[in-house]
């Protein structure tokens, strides 16, 4: 169970300020989704949370421990980090893409352990990918691209999940097992974080939503707490029809405003 923790976090890309002294706590045994308009800077939060992008100011910090003062090795067990419309470069069978998800353990694909096999032959069962385990991944479509490489994030079992667009790429069928997959991970204890652009997936099955504007924080809390009506027309500068069904919190972008935020 972890707990990840930015504090006054600022990164400069190039000379750009994509973040602004962000303060957010994101709690383990929850789905947390970022949203936001293009280039609000999200897929760049996400890469400070995994430690991947220094900061000019502030910190990230694993249960106490800044992300970026540990060891590599440590810091791939215990934050997986899937990126943004991710490609695969080799054409090595599927069940051995998801392998390489045990490389932070020290096992390759040929040299799985037993809990390694059982990581990989869960992840692949959880994303859907058993019916063509033995194809050249470089041979795949988008979206089966896209599980292939969420598969390898989650063999990994590492108790902190990024996730840059995960169903993206999805048919709507795959787009809700992937959603319950990453929402059933959280319910087990790991701490999940998702981009995504979809707010009314976002609505159905978030924990807890950060809106990130301009490089800051807009909004933090339940959809219900967020997903308000004058936040989506201040954040997104849409009007957006929000209520409240048995199913849960129903968003629905309706237009465009006519100036944008
Ligand atoms: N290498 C770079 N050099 C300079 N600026 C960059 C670089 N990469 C991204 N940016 C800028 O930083 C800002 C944040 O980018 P980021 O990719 O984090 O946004 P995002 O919210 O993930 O966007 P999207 O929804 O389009 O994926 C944007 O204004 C972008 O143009």
């Amino acid at each position: 169970m972890k707990r990840l923790v930015a504090t006054s976090l600022t990164v400069d890309l190039g000379r750009r300020r994509a973040l602004a002294t962000v303060d957010l706590t994101l709690e383990p045994g929850r789905l947390t989704v970022i949203v936001g308009p293009n280039g609000a800077g999200k897929t760049t939060l996400l890469r400070a949370l995994a430690g991947l992008v220094a900061p000019v100011g502030g910190d990230v910090t694993l249960d106490g421990e800044p992300v970026r003062w540990m060891r590599t090795s440590e810091r791939a067990r215990s934050i997986a980090y899937l990126p943004q419309g991710g490609t695969i470069a080799w054409p090595l069978p599927v069940r051995n893409v998801v392998a390489l998800g045990r490389l932070p353990h020290g096992e390759r694909p040929d040299s799985l352990s037993d809990s390694g096999r059982k990581a990989v032959a869960e992840a692949m069962a959880a994303a859907d990918v058993t019916g063509f385990e033995d194809r050249p991944a470089t041979e795949l479509s988008g979206g089966e691209r896209a599980r292939v490489l969420l598969a390898r994030a989650l063999a990994t079992k590492a108790p902190v999940l990024l996730v840059d667009e995960p169903v993206a790429a999805l048919d709507p069928r795959h787009e809700l097992t992937v959603l319950q997959v990453l929402k059933a991970h959280a319910a087990a204890g790991a701490n999940v974080v998702a981009i995504m652009h979809n707010l009314t997936l976002a609505a159905r099955f978030a924990d807890d939503i950060v809106v990130l504007d301009r490089g800051r924080i807009g909004a933090h809390g339940t959809p219900e707490d967020v997903f308000t009506e004058a936040q989506l027309a201040a954040s997104f500068g849409i009007s957006a029809h929000v209520s409240r069904e048995a199913g849960g919190l129903v968003v629905v972008a309706e237009n465009p405003l006519a100036e944008a935020p």
